[in-house]
């Protein structure tokens, strides 16, 4: 059975939460606020009946007008009161939907945040939910007050001359007519503009990003010239749509607050055939006149529910992704550090990339995964991270399914380095701290010296108090290797996964990579991934990855007897090692 969508409004309630009887309480005044601003229409036409009943007391008239005047007042006030509690929910609420998408984001296999353009996320998660701040927060009082003052009008207006009533309907009726018209694609145009808005974000973003290969390739205008494209479908989506909007709207604005045009003259034809009292009369036009104005309003709003429609279903689109199967509590307790894959099967989208994959790395040993480039090795490393879930089999982590392990739990056990580790837009130091937050600075000095790091940090800018730009930029990126691995050191997790991490560095600084590896993983189980194959060649034990496949596993001495895809690895590699000492 095909499950049924949450609504944008109980979506809005659940971010709410506890601030939800803030807007029950906005509701309840924005209703006070619209009793006192229809008192002041009763009031004048009883002023109306009294004159032309020949009332000439003028305190009376006084008195009623001071009672108009209070009636604004005291209207007013209970408006600013209901806006303002709506405000302060509307706030709770825009927090909560940025934290959900946070927390989400966390949860979700890291394919879906890696295949979405980051400009995307950016774009809900900032400028789309901030705008409809301003919406959400009116809306509720608004909308409340300017529909339910022209109903009682109407309702008053039916009692005193219901034929009067209904002509004063009919240039409303033509108006929202007109009004339907309008909306007739409202959804299809406005998501064209909301997907033209994300087509220009993620071809600024992206321009961004690239600009080292824009510039280094020559590709400035063509790069710009894809930016270009997507303003114009940018400002075309809006110009289309507003140029078919704007006769209906034109209609809407022009007929809809008339009610006079039919009012006038039926209202004077029941007067002259004594069907209807002037003073009545005089009634009617004036409630004539009330009724237009919230309507108009209420109109105008419904474009924005559009509007918060469309965002909150962006929103439900990134929360409603399926998420990591874990549990929020560890079901069993793994019995040691050993990892094991059982014919685990995985594709990214519908492609199949491992085809059965079985491995077993015993507690406390050095395991290495080789093959060629495009063979699936990463793919392996990344699933036992947890950073995607296999399609079919399991790993598990000393005997227990990861997918039985709380994601808190399953994290403690696992420190991951990968080829590009993300440094973030912070010190140096706060950077190697996201290994572990309660690191005191004594122990991350420590942990670069034995990463071999400690020398270059020191010769920075400002030591361990420099800021690395986005993604690390500023340092080279063996140094951003060194850094990766001294945060991981930091996390002192049992299993370590080295996924290139040696990738960037040269011969020289190989040795004192490799020295700070074997103390990061001394009494660990782990797992590394090397295209050099002399910083494998002394593990326990070495996986031979081919085409999805595990086609052999041994020693390095075994392997070189027993399959030749790695002795033809081997002696490629040590060709190459010669090829660069000859040219040294
Ligand atoms: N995010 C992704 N989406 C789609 N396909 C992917 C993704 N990541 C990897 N692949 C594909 O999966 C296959 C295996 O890639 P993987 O990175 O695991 O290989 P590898 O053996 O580590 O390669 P290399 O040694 O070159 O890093 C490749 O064909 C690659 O194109």
């Amino acid at each position: 059975m095909k499950e049924k969508k949450k609504s944008a409004v109980s979506w809005i309630l659940t971010w709410a939460g506890q601030k939800r009887i803030a807007y029950v309480w906005s509701v309840l005044l924005a209703i006070g606020n619209v009793i006192f601003k229809i008192l002041p229409y009763f009031i004048i036409a009883d002023i109306v009946k009294l004159f032309l009943n020949g009332e000439k007391e003028f305190e009376i008239y006084l008195a009623k007008a001071v009672l108009i005047a209070l009636s604004f007042i005291i209207a007013e006030l209970l408006h600013s009161l209901s806006t303002a509690l709506s405000h302060k929910a509307t706030f709770a609420v825009l927090a909560n939907i940025r934290k959900s998408c946070c927390d989400k984001l966390a949860r979700v296999p890291l394919g879906y945040v890696k295949d979405t353009p980051s400009g995307t996320f950016k774009n809900i998660m900032v400028e789309r939910i901030d705008s409809i701040e301003t919406t959400l927060a009116h809306i509720v009082p608004e909308f409340t007050s300017n529909l339910l003052a022209p109903i009682v009008i109407l309702i008053y207006f039916f009692l005193t001359d219901w034929r009067l009533a209904l002509w004063s309907l009919v240039p409303v009726i033509v108006g929202f007519l007109s009004y339907f018209g309008m909306m007739l694609d409202y959804k299809p145009s406005f998501e064209r503009t909301v997907q033209t808005t994300k087509d220009l974000n993620d071809a600024a973003v992206e321009y961004i990003d690239g600009i080292e290969v824009i510039k280094a390739f020559g590709k400035t205008e063509s790069s710009y010239a894809k930016f270009t494209k997507a303003a114009m479908a940018y400002a075309d989506s809006f110009i289309s749509w507003m140029k078919r909007c704007s006769i209906f709207h034109g209609l809407m604005m022009v007929v809809t607050p008339y009610t006079l045009l039919t009012v006038l003259p039926f209202g004077a034809h029941y007067v002259a055939n004594g069907t209807l009292a002037i003073s009545d009369f005089v009634i009617c036009i004036i409630l004539s006149l009330g009724i237009v104005g919230p309507l108009i309003t209420v109109g105008s709003y419904t474009d924005d529910l559009g509007k918060i429609g469309v965002i909150v279903g962006e929103v439900a689109g990134i929360l409603e992704q399926p998420e990591l199967e874990r549990p929020e509590k560890s079901k069993s307790v793994p019995k040691d550090n050993s990892v094991t894959l059982e014919d685990v099967r995985f594709g990214y989208h519908d492609k199949e990339i491992l085809h059965g994959v079985t491995m077993e790395l015993k507690a406390g040993t050095v395991n290495a995964i080789v093959g060629p480039s495009g063979s699936g090795k990463s793919t392996i490393a990344k699933l036992i991270a947890s950073l995607w879930d296999v399609d079919s089999g399991s790993i598990k982590i000393g005997g227990v399914d990861v997918k039985e392990m709380s994601l808190a739990d399953f994290n403690r056990k696992i420190a991951y380095v990968a080829q590009d580790n993300y440094l973030f837009n912070e010190t140096v130091r706060e950077n190697i701290r996201q290994g572990n937050p309660e690191a005191t600075d004594e122990q991350i000095i420590e942990v670069t010296k034995k990463s071999g790091c400690y020398e270059f940090i020191m010769q920075l800018e400002n030591g361990f108090d420099t800021v690395v730009g986005g993604a690390g930029g500023h340092l080279s990126g063996g140094e951003r290797q060194r850094i990766s691995i001294a945060r991981a050191m930091l996390k002192d997790a049992p299993i370590v996964i080295l996924d290139e991490a040696t990738a960037y560095t040269d011969p020289e600084n190989e040795a004192i990579l490799q020295n700070s590896i074997a103390k990061l993983v001394a009494g660990k189980t782990l797992i590394v991934i090397a295209h050099r194959l002399s910083t494998v060649k002394d593990s326990d034990q070495i996986f031979v990855v081919n085409d999805g496949n595990v086609t052999a596993h041994g020693t390095h001495e075994e392997l070189l007897m027993s399959c030749p895809l790695y002795k033809e690895m081997w002696d490629a590699h040590i060709s190459v090692k010669d090829t660069v000492k000859e040219g040294e």
